[in-house]
């Protein structure tokens, strides 16, 4: 089962139990029964599994609740709470600070990813201004120097290592001695994939930890890896002091529940997320957005942030306007279909709002995306302005359709096409409206001063009246407790995203 899947499993469980008319206890147990069935089917560990049930058992005492709360909002809120507690090991990693030297090292099973996820972890710090440089220790798998040193140079990023030097423990002292000289701030050390049967290598993963001093061991794990993830992260844990965590291939088939199961081995936080094999398909790993986005509840922080992050500064605000206006024009879809054709890998935006990116462009079918991508543009450079910036489909009348497909050299059944997706993109956006949507920064002082009447203003009209008006939103707060984590369930409250999700079912 893949993440998606058991997001779409809880959902349903929880929606099942709203259908009935009392929530009784036969009710909630069926609930959760149905919840623990997907989280054990998803390979999270059985005692985690059942330590959750009987949480949320003590927190939802349904005698207690007076009538006129809403009983599901409360089940709901203690699940997502349970899931964060799952993920979240109650204390943050060691981070690294620009300009200041640390040592970061690398471990892993063979194959999880670990070379790739070093490049990408010093890509990304670099893109922020750091500087990064890695050290090749894996002597053990031929071509792994070639493969970090491939990944560094296109990266433009410095790197050391050595075709000659057998001994790992030599080379990750001298690469660090050498980048601390070099002022580097963040020196990365890749190290052999391991298995935990290999003692020796074990060992010589310790005598590696013990030369370079890392400020941070990082573990990274294939998120398809499955029920062995415990015992596996276990075994890494007991060998070196692992402080943080990343999940590769988040992006396949897998079931990703191993990531729960190797937070609570290792007891620290999933700091990264490897989505793809490209260098910036990395994503900041973040407890309760993931868990939002798993129940199908939405992102829009994270959302917000991408926005930010990929879409040029001054169309920022224009497309923040149409995105509250819910209006969605054919010229919309043409200049974000040039931010992505910019920015390489895509969906980067979209892949926050459940639906968008994944039928657009799935993965592994990159090329043949964007070759439609380029298609679709193709066409609307035979559009009329009348018709980019109409909002009306009606517009695109047949003989219409015929002159845009002559003019691009395409047939009518790929005119169709297009009008099509843009149709399906135009209904997600059309959910957008009424969102009134912070600027960058705005979302740490909203969190900060934020009262049922602040959120009531940013929340879109059809969310405010999902959780049940003001009074609804008021008792939510209160359940809450805080208001940071409700800047951060910011796309959970109300389930908008969830209903979005069955919708566009
Ligand atoms: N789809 C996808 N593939 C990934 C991701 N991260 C890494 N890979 C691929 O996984 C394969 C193994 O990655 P490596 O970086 O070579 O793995 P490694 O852990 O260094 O391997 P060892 O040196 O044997 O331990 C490569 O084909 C990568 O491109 C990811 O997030 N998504």
């Amino acid at each position: 089962m893949v993440l998606a899947q058991l997001g779409g499993s809880i959902s349903r469980a929880l929606q099942q139990m709203s259908n009935a008319t009392v929530i009784d206890e036969k009710v909630l147990n069926e609930c959760l029964n149905e919840i623990s069935r997907a989280l054990l089917q998803s390979d999270v560990q059985f005692r985690m599994v059942r330590d959750m049930q009987s949480n949320i058992k003590k927190i939802v005492n349904l005698d207690d609740l007076a009538t006129g709360h809403n009983k599901r909002r409360i089940i709901q809120q203690a699940v997502f709470n349970e899931l964060c507690k799952m993920l979240d090991p109650g204390k943050p990693s060691f981070t690294p600070k620009k300009g200041k030297t640390s040592v970061i090292m690398f471990v892993g099973l063979q194959g999880s990813g670990k070379t790739t996820t070093c490049t990408k972890y010093a890509y990304y710090h670099q893109k922020k201004g750091w500087k990064p440089a890695l050290v090749c220790a894996d002597t053990f798998r031929a071509g792994a120097f070639d493969q970090l040193k491939q990944n560094a140079t296109k990266a433009k990023i410095p790197f050391y290592g050595s075709y000659m030097e057998s001994d790992p423990v030599k080379i990750a002292a001298e690469g660090v001695e050498r980048f601390k000289k070099e002022n580097c701030d963040l020196i990365i050390v890749d190290t052999s994939g391991r298995h935990k049967q290999e003692a020796a290598l074990f060992e010589e993963m310790r005598q590696v930890s013990e030369a370079t001093k890392p400020d941070l061991v990082i573990f990274v794990m294939d998120s398809s890896i499955g029920q062995a993830a415990f015992d596996q992260a276990q075994a890494f844990k007991q060998s070196v002091a692992v402080g943080a965590v990343i999940i590769t291939k988040m992006d396949g088939h897998a079931k990703g529940g191993g990531a729960l199961s190797a937070v609570a081995a290792t007891k620290s936080p999933v700091i990264f997320i490897g989505t793809g094999e490209h260098m910036d398909e990395f994503e900041i790993f973040d407890v309760k957005p993931f868990v939002s986005r798993l129940l199908g509840m939405g992102d829009w922080s994270g959302f917000m942030d991408k926005i930010h992050e990929v879409v040029p500064t001054d169309q920022q605000p224009e497309l923040l306007q149409k995105l509250s206006e819910g209006t969605f024009t054919l010229r919309l879809m043409y200049e974000q279909f040039q931010n992505i054709m910019k920015m390489g890998p895509i969906g980067q935006v979209f892949s926050m709002l459940p639906g968008f990116s994944a039928e657009l462009m799935p993965k592994g079918h990159e090329k043949e995306s964007q070759a439609k991508i380029k298609r679709y543009m193709t066409m609307m450079d035979s559009m009329t302005n009348a018709e980019l910036d109409s909002t009306n489909p009606k517009l695109m009348t047949e003989s219409r359709i015929i002159r845009i497909a002559r003019g691009s050299g395409r047939t009518v059944r790929d005119v169709m096409e297009m009008i099509e997706e843009y149709k399906r993109l135009a209904k997600i956006w059309s959910k957008m409206k009424g969102l009134k949507i912070p600027k960058k920064g705005d979302m740490s002082a909203l969190s900060r001063s934020m009262n049922a009447q602040h959120m009531s203003k940013v929340l879109p009209p059809q969310m405010l009246k999902q959780i049940g008006g003001m009074g609804g939103l008021q008792s939510l707060m209160k359940q809450m407790g805080s208001n940071k984590d409700m800047a951060s369930m910011f796309g959970g409250l109300g389930g908008l995203g969830e209903s979005m999700v069955s919708r566009l079912r």
